[in-house]
């Protein structure tokens, strides 16, 4: 038996030196340091372990045991050195890929004084790129990097810079294993390599969404203990053309029409989209167009189900093994009804989790799930400036951000989005019937009065990148990723487990 500070070690060979009790999560040893003094007949043994503070943040704390002689020290060191070498899922070489440039621009002061330190004391090796430019750790990963040297890569960054890394990766496996990742029907190959996110961007909603909380040092321990945790990933495609993959939020109007804007802003860091939030708030252009979409189904869950995902979420491990069940029996998610709506959007934003962030900490659909195999898509119609305020406040309060008659959501598998002027000759004369032929031109003028005229398209964000063309094609590959990340654990802050 190994000692963990969880149990009371046995009195002759090793105990706390530190008097009363120690807190510790799940009491699992993380790390073991070597003996670093030996007195007459003491040997003293510093062992780390994780300790669980508050909002879901992760510390590293040691606790110290002393031996009567070097030879039971060196027996313990080396019966706890056994136990953590063979838990396969703890990384022992990682590829790390620090953006210098994301957030306020912190990412590898970040990386070298808060996380360096705890891989070298857990004895994880790392090959660190600090990115030169932009797609730099994408391109690195597609064609370079030695991929079968390492456990897995790390991300220092923000939400684009995952997206970089996904994009590298997800391309490389498919390429390794004969997929065409452009192909749209394609059915893709899991990536096996998880990935780490060391947050230093700007919103962050990945970390955010799968840890409970932005912070460095959570996330470093969260990746030493070795943690799993499936995710989503969508496709994007124009005329079976690939464009991009998505995992958080993909958003027309709205938040493509702030992240366009906040481009431009960038030296503001990321107060750039409060800025334009505001402005794209106050400008309140909607848009128009079709949205096709197939609603997710036989699966657990619905968008307004209260239900929150969890670690160890029982809603994604059941559609996950009902989605792979269906992959292997070659049915297709054609096979469902595809259903059909036209409209003037202010917003139609695709959420493949919940995309909780600081900024808004239920985020844009708070049930909705990190691996389940579908995104929800949430459609606000045109409506007032008030209206459109209530909505955004309650993405940061308790109330329901979908309990208003100009806001739907539905949990689909697959959507289309077609903005008007791309629709065909006869959606546009179903148009023309439905606004009384003509009228809708001068139509856009009156709800425009300031400037006259409404802008035809918006663009979409992506992840926090804009994507190159409005008319799109999304599909969700099931568990298509993984993170070191466990989902946000239920238990909350503060608790700790007593040793005796
Ligand atoms: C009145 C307060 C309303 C607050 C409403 C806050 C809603 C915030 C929802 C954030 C959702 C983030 C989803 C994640 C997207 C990421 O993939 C992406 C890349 O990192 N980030 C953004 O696009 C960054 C998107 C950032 C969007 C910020 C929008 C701020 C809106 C401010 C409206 C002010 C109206 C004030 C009227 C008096
Ligand atoms: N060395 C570099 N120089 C310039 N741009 C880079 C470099 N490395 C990566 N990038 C690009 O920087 C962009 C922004 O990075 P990142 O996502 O890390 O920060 P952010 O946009 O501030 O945060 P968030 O996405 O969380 O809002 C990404 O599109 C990424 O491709
Ligand atoms: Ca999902």
């Amino acid at each position: 038996m190994v000692p963990s500070p969880s149990t009371s070690a046995p009195a002759e060979t090793c105990g706390p030196v530190l008097p009363g009790s120690v807190c510790a999560v799940k009491l699992r040893c993380v790390f073991l340091l070597k003996c670093v003094s030996r007195r007459v007949c003491v040997c003293v043994c510093p062992v780390s372990y994780v300790e669980r503070g508050r909002q879901h943040r992760w510390r590293c704390a040691q606790v110290t045991f002393t031996c009567p002689t070097e030879a039971s020290c060196q027996r313990w060191v080396a019966g706890i050195r056994e136990l953590l070498a063979a838990n396969a899922s703890r990384p022992r070489r990682l590829l790390v890929y620090i953006n210098p440039y994301g957030g306020k621009k912190q990412g590898k002061r970040i990386y070298e004084q808060k996380v360096a330190p705890l891989f070298a004391r857990a004895g994880v090796s790392t090959h660190v790129i600090v990115t030169e430019y932009a797609n730099h750790a994408r391109d690195h990963l597609r064609t370079e990097a030695e991929l079968k040297q390492f456990d897995g890569v790390v991300c220092v960054g923000g939400d684009g810079m995952f997206s970089e890394i996904i994009h590298g990766l997800i391309w490389r496996t498919q390429v390794d294993g004969s997929v065409d990742p452009g192909c749209p029907d394609e059915t893709l190959s899991p990536c096996s390599l998880r990935v780490g996110i060391i947050p230093a961007g700007s919103t962050d909603c990945i970390c955010f969404a799968t840890v409970g909380t932005n912070d460095p040092v959570t996330s470093a321990l969260h990746i030493i203990v070795g943690d799993s945790q499936a995710m989503d990933v969508c496709s994007i495609h124009h005329n079976n053309t690939f464009l991009r993959y998505s995992v958080s939020l993909l958003g027309y109007g709205f938040y493509g029409d702030v992240l366009t804007d906040s481009e431009r802003k960038r030296w503001m860091g990321p107060a750039r989209y409060d800025l334009s939030g505001l402005k794209m708030f106050l400008t309140h252009h909607y848009y128009e167009g079709t949205v096709s979409y197939l609603p997710a189904r036989g699966i657990l869950g619905t968008p307004r189900d209260g239900a929150r995902c969890r670690s160890g979420c029982v809603v994604c491990q059941h559609n996950g093994q009902l989605l792979s069940e269906k992959a292997e029996r070659y049915e297709t998610e054609n096979d469902g009804e595809w259903r059909t709506i036209r409209g003037k959007f202010l917003a139609i934003n695709a959420a493949s989790m919940s995309c909780a962030c600081p900024r808004s900490p239920k985020g844009l659909s708070p049930a909705a799930h990190l691996a389940d195999g579908t995104t929800d898509l949430i459609l606000v119609r045109k409506c007032s400036r008030f209206n459109f305020l209530r909505h955004l406040l309650r993405h940061t309060s308790k109330d329901d951000q979908f309990d208003l008659t100009f806001v739907e959501v539905h949990r689909v598998r697959r959507f289309r989005f077609t903005p008007r002027h791309c629709q065909s000759d006869s959606d546009l004369e179903l148009d023309l019937r439905e606004n009384n032929k003509g009228q809708i031109f001068s139509q856009i003028c009156t709800d425009h009065p300031a400037c006259g005229c409404a802008p035809a398209y918006s663009s979409w964000n992506c992840d926090g990148e804009i994507l190159t063309h409005t008319a799109i094609d999304v599909r969700v590959h099931c568990q298509l990723i993984k993170l070191f990340a466990r989902g946000i654990e239920e238990l909350e802050s503060g608790l700790c487990v007593t040793v005796t």
